[in-house]
């Protein structure tokens, strides 16, 4: 039975790869380059917030079945499995995915394959990617074709990642094309990921390049529904309708349903805006560029959500932010998480401040990597902190604290009661039975 798996790349997706495959039994050694977090995971300290993830983290190094390093020498010496989940982020000035560090950790392994093994590709990469990198193990693995390459794309949710990795909605295994080296690496992905299979999983096996195009068709899908309801929303706005009443309609049809039909501020994050872009520039790549020309779109109606956020919260306050004070309540790119990476929330909160406001934010578990990545904003050690004196407040990620927040309470820390519900998360009718002027964008 395979027992011992790498799991090389240990940040939001690998460091719960890793936590979660070690709970499942498996030894497992996991690899960074960043010698900080691999010292932080070593000792049980995560070092990002996912909820219920620090308990495995624990259980695993407890076990003795968890444990890091950096060393790709120890990595290529241990694992009969390989798994791949280093980031493929936009590259700088372009749309594309920037493939740096899936070559880099690919060129550092293949060389020191000396003993049979199957590497797994996780991370989200453009079509064309896994045949490439095929090519390089085969070239540099002293084992030659006993290195066995694979794709097997992730579909988790920050803020749901465990629940997510141990109790998947699908596995998609791309598999090589030579039929023995096939039948090898679906053999040893059916008995990782038995217990799943065994509990009802749907377990695909495609080509390479369908199950690389599996995960950004999912991705495009999840943005394009945001989008389209956020395009509704504006014709809302333009029509004084209420797109929340039109969202929950359209979801008791069982074919369109209700997820990712929420309006509101949009998408962000570190996957669903890259991976868009990603998508577009790979199909250009392939003179498929007419197939997804309704992505831009996608994304051009997502950006426009944080440009109306930000004239909707000036035109509150008189049509300028000079002066005033503004109280921005969330800084990740949704709740449950500390992830900052294209944070709609933050954007706005940056941009308002550009513009002369007075802003200060504050957000459950975010504020340290929002601290880094806006060192201009001021913030608050509390939500009631960051409205102090405000003359507007702005919800922009909806955790369950500001969901929960009591208006009249609120009333007493803010200089003027006005609130924009970026995210649809409060009940307007509370609200304004508290005096406040609720706005959200695509509501009267
Ligand atoms: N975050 C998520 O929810 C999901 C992410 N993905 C995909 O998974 C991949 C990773 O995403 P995240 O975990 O969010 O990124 P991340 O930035 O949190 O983690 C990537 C890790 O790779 C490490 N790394 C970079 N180069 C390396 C190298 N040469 N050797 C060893 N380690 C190296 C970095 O230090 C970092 O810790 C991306 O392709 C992403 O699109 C897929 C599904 C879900
Ligand atoms: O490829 C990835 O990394 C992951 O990207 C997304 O997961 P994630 O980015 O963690 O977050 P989502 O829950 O998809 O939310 C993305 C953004 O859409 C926004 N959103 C979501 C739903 C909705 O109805 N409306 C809406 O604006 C959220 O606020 C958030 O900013 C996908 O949901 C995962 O399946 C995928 O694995």
């Amino acid at each position: 039975m395979t027992q011992r798996l790498t799991v090389i790349g240990t940040g939001y997706l690998g460091a719960t790869h890793a936590a979660c495959m070690a709970d499942l039994g498996f030894e497992v050694l996991g690899l960074d380059a960043d010698k900080d977090k691999i010292a932080r995971l070593a000792d049980g300290d995560l070092p990002f917030y996912e909820p219920g993830l620090e308990p495995v983290l624990r259980r695993g190094l407890d076990s003795g079945r968890l444990r890091f390093t950096t060393s790709y020498e120890e990595a290529a010496e241990f694992g009969d499995v390989h798994f791949l989940c280093v980031g493929t982020p936009q590259k700088t000035g372009e749309y594309a995915a920037d493939l740096t560090y899936v070559d880099a950790a690919v060129g550092a392994l293949a060389p020191l394959l000396h003993r049979p093994c199957l590497i797994v590709g996780k991370s989200t990469v453009p079509v064309g990617t896994a045949a490439r990198l095929a090519g390089t193990v085969a070239e540099s693995a002293p084992v030659g074709g006993d290195a066995v390459l694979a794709w097997n794309p992730e579909f988790l949710r920050e803020g749901f990642a465990v629940e997510d990795t141990l109790h998947p909605d699908r596995i998609v295994a791309g598999l090589p094309g030579e039929q023995g080296a096939a039948e090898h690496a679906e053999k040893v992905l059916r008995e990782i990921y038995r217990t799943m299979i065994a509990a009802g999983t749907p377990f695909i096996t495609a080509d390479y390049p369908t199950a690389e195009l599996v995960k950004v068709a999912a991705n495009a899908f999840l943005a394009t529904k945001i989008s389209f309801i956020n395009a509704m929303a504006e014709v809302c706005e333009a029509a004084h309708a209420d797109v929340t009443k039109l969202s929950e309609a359209l979801s008791h049809d069982d074919r369109i349903g209700g997820r990712f039909l929420g309006p509101g501020l949009g998408f962000g994050g570190g996957c669903l805006p890259k991976d868009i872009r990603a998508f577009m520039a790979r199909a250009g790549e392939l003179g498929a560029d007419q197939a997804l020309t309704f992505l831009r779109e996608v994304d051009e109606i997502n950006i426009r959500r944080r440009i109306r956020m930000v004239d909707l919260a000036r035109r509150l306050l008189g049509g300028s932010f000079a002066g005033r004070t503004v109280g921005v309540l969330g800084a990740a790119f949704k709740p449950d998480s500390d992830d900052v990476r294209d944070s709609p929330a933050l954007d706005v909160a940056a941009s308002i401040r550009a513009q002369g406001g007075r802003v200060t934010v504050y957000d459950p578990r975010a504020m340290e990597n929002a601290r880094r990545a806006q060192p201009s904003l001021d913030f608050a050690s509390s939500a009631l902190g960051a409205v102090r004196d405000a003359h507007a407040v702005l919800l922009l990620t909806e955790w369950r604290e500001f969901r929960d927040m009591d208006p009249v309470e609120v009333s007493a820390a803010v200089a003027e009661r006005n609130i924009v519900d970026g995210r649809n998360a409060l009940d307007p009718e509370r609200w304004r039975a508290a005096g406040w002027n609720y706005r959200a964008l695509g509501r009267p």
